[in-house]
């Protein structure tokens, strides 16, 4: 089988068992060879060789099959070629996504699982969240279109979905459509090959509310866009809303046409930030909440949470898949969720997600906090001032840093390593005599983890 043969496998799979259970299960799979009627895969790990045999085998074997590909078995080993990242990427869904799926409309089917009432706010989200709302109560258009942007795996879609099924709710009549740009394209082309482009335009130009996810990938695909501009502007005309969301701001879509991003900056342009500690909790716990109805009876130990908001800083499909991976773990093994089993389960997640913070990063930040130029972190002076945050700088260092003293004391200008250490000594001695540097220590090294 050719690496060709197997990415049309991937798509047909990907169209069966859902993007989510695809991204989290079948994408981290290497396939390496096939030798009488042996499919050998390299996983990330065991676990998911165990799980993706366990619940995904006979798919595998069947799409293979559909392929031309006669497979009698499936085998995983454990590789370490892959991202580890990707291996806990999507979220195996609570509620099959397809469920609720609709198909009188030209859409993609919405998530299930993506609704107000799953959607976490927290400040980085909670402008586009009260946009979405607002645009989800289905009165009069007041800005259009609303394009929601920011990074990988923020809840732009959710929020889109969201609004979907709120809008369904509410006004049931109007016809809403959701759908990728990538889709958008698809159907665009397929309209230019049936010669249907009649059916095409009347069947965009019919949709009260027009929702496009990821824009950005029609950049540089001229024709599609030129249509999308059409559409857009059709609908705009008619007082109909619209809603894009992109993986970046309008105007730094690369080769996207000056006149669309002009026109997607006309309503009202929200971002999503990345999450912070409070908001990834506020995630996890309803996630756990959420998954106690699939695995009743499931104990997760204190502060896990915790420790997983405070490590897994990506995104929140990272996190998502994580604690999916969790509970399922601990449902087989019929164990609690602690501290270690979580390390254990989840270690090549946990190592992609660290944050490698440097010393110059340390240094920057110190010398921000303080006030003081990042020239003295390495110069001569030994005024208090500027003495103490340096010391600061170096405790630090030697906390968030795998560097040894020496290297550490290079770095701080030529230092010699006992001053290092002396340096460490006196700020371990201050965060407990001194309130002010405690706060100061525990929020510098927050910052500088991310
Ligand atoms: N605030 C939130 N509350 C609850 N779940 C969230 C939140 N933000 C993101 N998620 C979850 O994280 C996952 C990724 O979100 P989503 O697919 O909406 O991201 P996205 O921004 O569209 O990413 P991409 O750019 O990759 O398309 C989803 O399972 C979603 O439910």
């Amino acid at each position: 089988m050719t690496d060709d043969t197997w990415g049309r496998v991937c798509k047909d799979l990907e169209r069966t068992i859902g993007k989510n259970n695809f991204v989290t299960w079948i994408a981290p799979l290497e396939f390496r060879a096939l030798e009488n009627g042996v499919a050998r895969f390299g996983v990330p790990t065991n676990f998911v060789g165990e799980w993706v045999n366990r619940n995904f085998g006979d798919k595998i074997l069947e799409q293979l099959g559909r392929n031309g590909v006669a497979v009698d078995r499936l085998e995983f080993a454990v590789s370490s070629v892959k991202s580890p990242a990707n291996a806990a990427s999507r979220p195996a869904p609570v509620v099959q996504a397809d469920q609720r799926s609709d198909t009188d409309l030209p859409g993609a089917p919405l998530d299930a699982r993506f609704t107000f009432e799953t959607f976490v706010t927290g400040k980085p989200n909670e402008l586009a969240h009260a946009a979405a709302r607002r645009v989800a109560e289905g009165g009069s258009v007041t800005f259009n279109p609303l394009f929601l942007y920011g990074g990988v795996g923020l809840g732009k879609t959710h929020l889109m979905h969201a609004i979907a099924w709120e809008l369904r709710e509410r006004a049931p009549e109007k016809k809403v459509v959701y759908l990728s740009a990538e889709q958008f394209m698809y159907r665009f082309v397929q309209a230019l090959r049936e010669r249907d482009m009649m059916g095409f335009k009347s069947l965009f130009r019919s949709v009260d509310v027009l929702m496009v996810d990821d824009v950005q990938f029609i950049a540089g695909k001229d024709s599609t866009q030129e249509e999308f501009f059409h559409t857009f502007n059709a609908l705009v005309d008619q007082n109909k809303q619209i809603i894009i969301s992109a993986d970046r701001a309008p105007g730094e879509i690369k080769d996207l046409e000056d006149r669309i991003k002009s026109r997607l900056q006309c309503g009202l342009v929200v971002d999503l930030h990345p999450t912070d500690y409070e908001l990834r909790l506020g995630i996890l716990q309803q996630k756990v909440d959420m998954y106690r109805q699939q695995y009743p009876g499931l104990v997760i130990a204190d502060g896990v949470l915790e420790f997983l908001a405070h490590r897994i800083t990506t995104n929140v499909r990272v996190l998502e898949g994580a604690l999916t991976r969790l509970f399922a773990f601990a449902s087989l093994v019929g164990k609690e969720i602690t501290l270690d089993l979580a390390q254990d389960c989840l270690a090549d997640i946990l190592r992609a997600s660290e944050r490698k913070v440097t010393i110059e990063e340390i240094q920057r930040k110190v010398s921000e906090h303080y006030n003081m130029r990042l020239a003295d972190m390495v110069g001569p002076k030994r005024h208090r001032t500027i003495a103490r945050p340096r010391q600061i700088a170096m405790w630090l260092s030697k906390q968030l840093t795998q560097r040894s003293l020496p290297e550490i004391g290079r770095r701080f200008g030529g230092r010699d390593h006992t001053t290092v250490m002396h340096a460490v000594k006196r700020i371990e001695e201050l965060r407990v005599a001194d309130l002010q540097i405690a706060e100061d220590l525990e929020m510098l090294r927050r910052m500088l983890e991310g």
